[in-house]
């Protein structure tokens, strides 16, 4: 049976990560303390085998991890679509109201994203839409599938899946 000339390329490397702020919130009274983790990207992508023996070069995906992740680092990371935090903006600080308190965060060192919640699963789905909306990811490079994985820890970490349509 002639087997399909495609290949699964893993990117999974030390140096792509975010060291990041954040709380995961639970329900409208439960939250996280305010902490910090080493979040570590990788992506595994499906693709066609050219005859030259590779689909496309591989620097050129982990270039654009890394871009991605360093607009992240270093950061307090605050969901902008969660149904519990109200954010407003303050001079130069947000005042985030969250189950009757207010917790105050510098605008300069605070980034704020459009995601429900700052988790694992929130981060892949955010770095994956991002990773779609560049040119290199388009038709002509024969990518079928990809997945971001994002883990906040060894042993845990979630992950965004797309497939393209036929
Ligand atoms: N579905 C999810 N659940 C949780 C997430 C998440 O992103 N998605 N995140 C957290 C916490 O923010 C944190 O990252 C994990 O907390 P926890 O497991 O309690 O602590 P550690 O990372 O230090 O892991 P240990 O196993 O305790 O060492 C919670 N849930």
């Amino acid at each position: 049976m002639p087997i399909k000339p495609n290949t699964c390329i893993e990117i999974s490397k030390e140096d792509i990560k975010f060291s990041a702020a954040h709380f995961t919130i639970f329900s409208a009274t439960e939250r996280e303390r305010l902490h910090g983790h080493n979040f570590k990207v990788s992506l595994c992508l499906t693709a066609e085998v050219g005859e030259n023996g590779m689909c496309f070069s591989y620097v050129e995906i982990k270039r654009r991890l890394r871009t991605l992740v360093d607009t992240l680092d270093e950061y307090t990371l605050l969901p902008q679509l969660s149904p519990y935090l109200e954010i407003a903006q303050e001079g130069d600080q947000y005042r985030v109201n969250f189950n009757g308190r207010s917790l105050f965060f510098p605008v300069e060192d605070t980034q704020l994203l459009p995601l429900r919640n700052t988790t694992v699963e929130e981060f892949a789905r955010y770095l994956l839409e991002r990773l779609l909306g560049d040119d290199f990811f388009s038709a002509d490079k024969g990518i079928t599938e990809l997945v971001v994985k994002v883990s906040s820890g060894p042993g845990q970490c979630g992950s965004a899946c797309w497939t393209r349509e036929a």
